[in-house]
């Protein structure tokens, strides 16, 4: 099966699944809103900024035009930080809307958006009404862009309430080292996601901070608990917290330093600046905005979700990390489940 695809965010994910899709036999475009990244990316075929020591697919074409971008494509990838989806996809609405396309969605970002806490999906179906598209999928697991690039395995999750739509991004993806399963459940993939690098913000600070396994062992796991509550609360399907987009998730991006987030966490355990760290990343921090959006919605739930809590004091009311353990550790002592 080969098709017309059009991947929109030319970051280190966007970029290394548009080279994947290239790779499984698909003719790819690439859209980057920053025309030196095109050009280097069509002329020299490499991203410097975003992976480093990797050549893409020289049929691989990046465009800095969305309307050339999207010609003819099928399938349209959306691989934009959060923040950007909103916007990204009314401009893709306008180009649809003109051209009378009805492409099939899918997005890989891991987010909430601020203020309204909607899913990606939930934007994107907004944004992009049912006339001008068919399904929309989740792409979601534990898959650092760094690893595809090596074509290390992985193992990723394609969510849809369609399950035909799951299935056909099953078959888009998978290869040799890039095995991808269906899944129905898009709300707890989705919140598992976004989710996820609020407690890889915390492993990294008990890393920066000297603390051992057994430390960040008991975040993830408690962690994992308070999310899967507020997937719960959404009606999610608690099996997806213990699949690859929960528990793999979580594994990947609260143990690696290849996590932006888990060396966001990191530094800020080291003693710098929220500032300091988001300017000297150059790349997406996703869980520092997915940890208001999600102190603010478990607020809004009444969900219990202590380790979030801690996390928004120390990144937005300058709460000394090493207090916001101690207050973590002295809470009363309760039943495990
Ligand atoms: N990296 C990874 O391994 C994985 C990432 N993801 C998710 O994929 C999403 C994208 O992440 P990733 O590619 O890593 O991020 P990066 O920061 O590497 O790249 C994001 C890209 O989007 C561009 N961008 C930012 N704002 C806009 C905008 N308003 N309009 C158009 N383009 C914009 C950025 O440009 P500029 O830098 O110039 O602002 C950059 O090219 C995130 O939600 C992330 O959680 C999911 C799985 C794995
Ligand atoms: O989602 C990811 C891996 O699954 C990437 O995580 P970071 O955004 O923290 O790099």
């Amino acid at each position: 099966m080969s098709e017309k695809i059009a991947v929109l965010g030319a970051g280190s994910w966007g970029s290394i699944l548009a080279n994947l899709l290239d790779e499984n036999g698909n003719q790819v475009s690439l859209w980057s809103y920053n025309p030196k990244q095109v050009e280097e990316l069509n002329t020299k075929h490499t991203n410097t900024h975003y992976i480093k020591d990797f050549t893409y697919s020289e049929t691989l074409i990046a465009y800095a035009d969305l309307k050339e971008a999207l010609t003819d494509a099928t399938t349209i990838l959306f691989v934009v930080p959060t923040k950007a989806v909103r916007s990204v996809a009314g401009q893709v609405k306008a180009v649809l809307a003109e051209t009378h396309a009805k492409p099939a969605l899918i997005h890989a970002s891991k987010g909430i958006e601020q203020d309204t806490y909607k899913r990606v999906s939930e934007i994107l179906a907004e944004e992009i009404p049912a006339e001008n598209r068919s399904s929309i999928t989740v792409l979601s697991g534990p898959s650092h862009a760094e690893d595809v690039a090596k074509r290390d395995i992985t193992l990723i999750t394609a969510a849809s309430t369609d399950l035909d739509a799951a299935k056909h991004v099953q078959n888009l993806f998978m290869n040799h080292y890039f095995r991808v399963y269906t899944n129905s459940d898009v709300i707890g993939v989705e919140i598992a996601a976004a989710l996820k690098n609020i407690i890889a913000l915390g492993t990294g600070a008990l890393h920066g901070l000297g603390y051992g396994d057994n430390a960040k062992a008991a975040l993830m796991t408690r962690g994992l608990a308070e999310v899967s509550r507020l997937g719960g609360s959404f009606g999610a399907n608690p099996q997806t917290f213990m699949g690859l987009a929960g528990v793999g998730d979580i594994i990947v991006t609260g143990t690696s330093s290849n996590s932006r987030n888990w060396r966001a966490g990191d530094q800020l355990g080291k003693g710098k600046s929220l500032d300091e760290v988001i300017k000297n990343m150059g790349m997406v921090i996703e869980g520092v905005a997915t940890t208001k959006a999600a102190y603010e919605l478990a607020k809004q739930r009444g969900v219990d979700m202590p380790i979030t809590e801690a996390i928004y004091q120390v990144l937005y009311e300058g709460k000394e990390i090493r207090q916001a353990i101690s207050d973590l550790m002295q809470r009363e002592g309760r039943s495990e489940f």
